[in-house]
């Protein structure tokens, strides 16, 4: 784009996803916020609902019929799953040129068949489906650069694709082996969740959940045998635990021979140069905290006492790398501006 600042539209504004894009898009040089959506709280202003955005001048939150598309460069479409299929579609009937960036689950599963089997319901925008790039920039970045509509990973899903995809193209794990125990923060179910996620339900516990199946079981099947070039069906266990914010997730892998530092020499390589991925020194682990508030991605590769294992660790903030960050790297591929405009946050510490 030339120098005119790119008008972008928030559907979904009022959510945990839709004002961290706000509060993001804020802070970006090169956009202009010009329709923010809600549901329930649509006809509300932006500081209503969240007062620290009182001081800003933001468009009043309204209904997405209510917002004209043909006046929109791109749509960041932060609504629930299912949703945004046919939110979507309607985007594109009334602006075809218009780009999209989807944080939902809806385009994330190129097969239909697994999309019905994680989300129960045929998919209802086929044809956007196939079209859509997976918006992992670090894997797929020369594709979202062409791409009109990006559906933009899940949050546990990023945390455990980051580590794996380069030890598996690289044939240095057994795909067999792959075991993700990841633990995340109460705001990844959204800002409408409902009473499992009160303080008092939440607060001075821990617990997995969806244990015999989550949905995004199907993105790292998907992703992670992509990588290997046949299927893969890791495990996957996703624990929620009294935080705010963060995936933190551990991964334990059985090598192929290498050594565990030699899987830190492969994702150190792969990485080299990523604004967003810090390998750490082999042996060192990071924290949750280390990201909290960045779009940074912290790797860690230990050694197990059993020379053909390894442990991996892998953190990032739900909210930003494994959200809002993430979408707004995506515009800046698709839009063409530098890649890390916008994201320069460093971690909140303490
Ligand atoms: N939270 C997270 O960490 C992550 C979430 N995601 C995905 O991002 C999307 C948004 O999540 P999140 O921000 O957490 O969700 P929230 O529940 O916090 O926000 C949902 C937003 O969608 C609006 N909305 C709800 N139902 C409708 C509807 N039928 N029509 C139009 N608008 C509607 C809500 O409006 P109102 O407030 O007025 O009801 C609100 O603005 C989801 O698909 C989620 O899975 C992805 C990665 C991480
Ligand atoms: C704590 C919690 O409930 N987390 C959500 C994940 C949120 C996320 O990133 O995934 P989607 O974008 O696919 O919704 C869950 O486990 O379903």
């Amino acid at each position: 784009m030339a120098d005119a600042k790119a008008r972008i539209a928030v559907l979904g504004a009022s959510g945990y996803t839709g004002s961290e894009l706000v509060r993001l898009l804020l802070r970006h040089p090169r956009v202009e916020i010009v329709a923010l959506t809600a549901d329930r709280k649509a006809g509300q202003t932006m500081a209503e609902v969240f007062p620290q955005f009182a001081p800003f001048h933001l468009p009043k939150l309204v209904t997405i019929d209510e917002v004209d598309f043909s006046g929109v460069d791109l749509v960041f479409c932060a609504l629930p799953h299912a949703t945004t299929q046919l939110v979507i579609k309607k985007v594109f009937d009334a602006a075809p040129n218009v780009k999209v960036v989807d944080l939902s689950a809806d385009f994330r599963l190129k097969d239909p068949g697994a999309y019905e089997q994680w989300y129960g319901h045929p998919h209802q925008a086929l044809e956007l489906q196939q079209e859509a790039v997976f918006g992992l920039v670090e894997i797929y970045r020369d594709d979202i650069r062409k791409a009109r509509l990006v559906a933009n990973p899940g949050c546990h899903s990023s945390t455990a694709i980051l580590p794996i995809v380069p030890l598996l193209e690289a044939g240095a794990i057994e795909p067999e082996s792959i075991v993700v125990d990841s633990k995340t923060g109460m705001s990844g179910a959204g800002r409408s969740a409902k009473e499992a996620m009160l303080f008092s339900e939440v607060s001075e516990g821990i617990h997995a959940y969806a244990v015999s199946g989550h949905r995004h079981m199907g993105e790292l099947d998907q992703e992670f045998s992509k990588a290997a070039g046949r299927p893969v069906a890791p495990m996957f266990v996703p624990v929620l635990a009294p935080m705010n914010r963060g995936i933190y997730a551990t991964l334990y892998v059985r090598t192929t021979g290498a050594r565990a530092e030699d899987l830190h020499s492969i994702l150190a390589d792969y990485y080299k140069g990523e604004p967003f991925v810090h390998v750490m020194p082999f042996g060192q682990v990071p924290q949750s905290r280390h990201v909290r508030g960045s779009n940074m991605v912290m790797l860690g590769v230990v050694a197990d006492r059993n020379p053909g294992r390894a442990i991996l660790i892998s953190t990032l903030d739900n909210l930003v790398k494994g959200a809002s960050g993430q979408a707004v790297q995506n515009m800046n591929l698709v839009l063409g501006f530098p890649e890390t405009l916008g994201l320069d946050q460093i971690a909140l510490m303490p």
